[in-house]
C-alpha cells in the first residue's frame, strides 16, 4: 500500500464525542456538558454528531455503567443546539429495542447506527427495517472487523446493505488494525457493496488511528468517525481536530474549520474530560492483543479492586477472543488469575 492519497473524495465526518466519549467519561455527561460540545462541533462543519451511552441506546446499566443523565435527555439537548449538524444514536440489538430507538426518534436523531459483532449482521434485519420505517438514515457498525478477513466483512455488510442500511462501517473497535488491514477491509467493502457507502471508525490504542483513516480513505472510504481530543473507550478515537488539520493538508477538507475545531478541543473539551486517553500500558496491550477497547476501564477497575494486573487481565480476554456484550468475563477472568496466583504461591 502506497500512501498516495490521489484517489480518496473529501468524507463525510461524524463526530461521536458524546457517544464513544461516553466510555471514557464513564456515561456521566449532562445535558449542558452536550449543548457545549454540540455548539462547538455544528459551528466547526461536522456532518453529524452521535449522542448516548457509550454502549448504545438503552445501555445504561449495572452491566455496562449507569448514565448520569438519561440519554434522551442528552439527545434533546442536542438537537435543541445545533442548527445544521444532524443528530445520531447507536444502537447494539439486544442492548437497544424498538421502544428506545422511537424514544430517540421522539427526542430528534435523524440517524442510527446499528451495531453487531462483525460476524454477526444476520441479527440487525429487524432493526434496519424499524430504522428506514422511522424515516431515519441507517448506518450499520461492523464491530471488532479485525477479527475477520475482508472477504468475510464483505459479506456481512451486503446482509446489512439488503436490509436497508446507506453506509456500512468497517469498525476497529479494538485499535487493533495496521494501515494495511484497514485498506483492505474498506476495499473489500468498496468493491461488494453496490448501493450503500463504506465509513471507516477508529480507535487509537496502537497510535494509528490518523493513519487507519488515511488509510480507510485512500481505499475510497465515503464516511469516517472521529471525536474532540479523541475522547473514546481505549486509547480514543482518531483526534477530530487533528484529523481536520491532516485531511485540510491532504486537500481532503469535506468543510471543517480546523482552528474552530482546535479551539473546541482545547477549551470546551479540555474542562470537561476526566483524563486524556492515550496508548498507555493497558491501552497498547488492548490494541496488541485485540480486545474491545471499552473493557479498558472495566479492567482498570477490577484489577484495582482484586489486586490483579489489569494487562494480564485484557491479555487473557484477547486469548479468549472475548467481545463486546462479554463484560461479565472481565470479572470472571479476573478471579481466575487471582486464584491461580495464589495456588501458585500456596504451591
Ligand atoms: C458499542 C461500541 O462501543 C461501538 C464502538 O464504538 C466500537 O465497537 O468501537
Ligand atoms: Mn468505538
Amino acid at each position: 500500500m502506497s500512501w498516495d492519497l490521489s484517489g480518496a473524495r473529501p468524507p463525510v465526518v461524524v463526530d461521536t464525542t458524546l457517544r464513544d466519549g461516553s466510555h471514557a467519561h464513564r456515561h456521566q455527561y449532562t445535558a449542558e456538558e452536550v449543548r457545549r460540545v454540540a455548539r462547538a462541533l455544528d459551528e466547526a462543519g461536522v456532518y453529524a454528531l452521535e449522542v448516548s451511552h457509550g454502549d448504545g441506546l438503552g445501555g445504561s446499566s449495572l452491566q455496562y455503567g449507569f448514565s448520569r443523565q438519561d440519554e434522551m435527555e442528552l439527545i434533546r439537548a442536542a438537537r435543541e443546539t445545533v442548527k445544521r449538524a444532524k443528530v445520531a444514536a447507536l444502537l447494539v440489538p439486544g442492548i437497544g429495542t424498538r421502544k428506545e430507538l422511537k424514544e430517540a426518534v421522539e427526542a430528534g436523531i435523524q440517524m442510527v447506527r446499528i451495531a453487531t459483532q462483525c460476524t454477526e449482521a444476520d441479527i440487525s434485519e429487524q432493526h434496519f427495517g424499524m430504522a428506514k420505517e422511522m424515516g431515519l438514515l441507517a448506518v450499520g457498525f461492523l464491530m471488532m472487523s479485525h477479527m475477520r478477513p475482508p472477504e468475510f466483512l464483505a459479506e456481512q455488510a451486503l446482509l446489512m446493505e439488503g436490509y436497508g442500511a446507506d453506509v456500512v462501517y468497517i469498525v476497529d473497535s479494538a485499535g487493533a488494525m495496521l494501515p494495511e488491514d484497514a485498506y483492505l477491509r474498506v476495499k473489500a467493502l468498496k468493491e461488494a457493496l453496490t448501493r450503500a457507502q463504506v465509513g471507516f471508525h477508529a480507535h487509537n490504542n496502537l497510535g494509528l488511528a490518523v493513519a487507519n483513516t488515511l488509510a480507510a480513505l485512500k481505499a475510497g472510504a465515503d464516511w469516517v468517525d472521529a471525536t474532540l481530543r479523541g475522547y473514546g473507550a481505549g486509547a480514543g478515537n482518531a483526534p477530530l481536530e487533528v484529523l481536520a488539520a491532516v485531511l485540510d493538508k491532504a486537500g481532503l477538507n469535506p468543510g471543517l474549520d480546523v482552528f474552530k475545531l482546535l479551539d473546541a478541543a482545547e477549551y470546551v473539551m479540555g474542562p470537561i474530560l476526566h483524563f486524556q486517553p492515550y496508548p498507555d500500558r493497558d491501552s497498547v496491550a488492548i490494541g496488541y492483543a485485540g480486545v474491545y477497547s471499552t473493557f479498558l476501564l472495566h479492567a482498570k477497575r477490577i484489577g484495582k479492586e482484586l489486586g490483579v494486573d489489569p494487562l494480564a487481565i485484557l491479555l487473557e480476554l484477547g486469548r479468549r477472543q472475548a467481545v463486546a456484550g462479554q463484560e461479565d468475563w472481565i470479572l470472571r477472568v479476573a478471579l481466575e488469575l487471582k486464584e491461580k496466583e495464589a495456588g501458585a504461591l500456596a504451591d
